[in-house]
């Protein structure tokens, strides 16, 4: 990919994506930029991708062929109000912010090629995933472009954009889901004796081979399941402890409320 990309706030979401496509060989350092408010994660950025890293907003957008806007949701219009004036027509714009409309987007920059797009931090060890949406015409070349980008750091699904609040549950916050639950898990392993180290790995590799198989199978979770609950056996003691303290639904309210705050912020923003 010849083009550059430049990231307009260099923080969390942005490092793990720009970690991803460096660690791909999609872009080459070099061909990198991203801003970050402070001379420190200026100088994070430069230090640890060794990209090209600046204060200056205005320096992202006149060096970037494709703009990341990863700010938080609150800044995004104040930032397309700065850089407005240097922004070129043929340049794309991704915003990753949740919460934030193509609607308002496109009516911000009428002129340029707009996309939205729920990343996760995963994308830093090329097991992101992705869901992406835009106005633009299907036959839109760009969409390839972008998606391309996302695809080289994990997986992608194009939704209609009144899908990203279940999106952004599913899978934009998931992954701290996962990390509570891992921290959870470790705790309990160290309660029955295992060395706090070996906890971490056990917990965090058995979650991930337990999502490879969903992926690799096709099977139903639920057939899965079944596979390690032998009779009177002690998986199925833990499952239903589980079920009885709400595991599931627990689950089902607390995406729910990750669902209505992306509905809240939209309203607001
Ligand atoms: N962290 C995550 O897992 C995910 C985050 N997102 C979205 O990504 C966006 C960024 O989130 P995070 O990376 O978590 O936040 P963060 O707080 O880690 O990063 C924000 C970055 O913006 C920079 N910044 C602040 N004001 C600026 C300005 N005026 N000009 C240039 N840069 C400025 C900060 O220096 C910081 O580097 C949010 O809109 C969020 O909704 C989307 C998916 C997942
Ligand atoms: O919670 C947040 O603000 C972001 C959006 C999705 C994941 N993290």
């Amino acid at each position: 990919m010849a083009q550059t990309i430049g990231f307009i706030g260099g923080g969390n979401m942005a490092s793990a994506i720009i970690k991803g496509l460096i660690q791909q060989e999609i872009y080459s350092p070099s061909n990198i930029f991203a801003s970050a408010l402070s001379e420190r994660s200026v100088d994070r950025l430069k230090n640890q991708f060794a990209i090209n890293s600046s204060q200056s907003n205005e320096f992202i957008v006149k060096n970037s062929d494709i703009i990341v806007l990863a700010v938080k949701p609150y800044l995004v219009f104040k930032i397309i109000d700065e850089i407005k004036s240097v922004l070129k027509t043929e340049q794309i714009v991704i915003s990753i912010a949740s919460g934030i409309t193509l609607k308002k987007l496109n009516h911000a920059m009428p002129e340029q090629r707009v996309y939205r797009a729920m990343p996760n931090t995963p994308a830093s060890v090329n097991m992101g995933m992705t869901s992406i949406c835009t106005t633009l015409n299907p036959n839109e070349t760009s969409r390839t472009l972008v998606a391309q980008i996302f695809e080289a750091i994990g997986k992608t699904a194009w939704i209609d954009e009144s899908l990203m609040h279940a999106a952004i549950a599913v899978h934009g916050s998931s992954p701290a889901y996962a990390f509570v639950m891992i921290e959870a898990m470790a705790d309990a392993a160290v309660l029955e004796g295992m060395p706090r180290d070996k906890a971490y790995i056990m917990a965090a590799q058995s979650l991930l081979g337990a999502a490879q198989m969903v992926l690799d199978s096709g099977l139903h979770p639920g057939v899965l399941k079944d596979q390690v609950t032998s009779p009177g056996g002690n998986t199925i003691k833990a499952i239903a402890v589980l079920e009885e303290d709400g595991f599931r639904s627990s689950i089902i309210r607390a995406m729910h409320a990750a669902a209505e705050k992306s509905r809240e912020m939209e309203a607001n923003n």
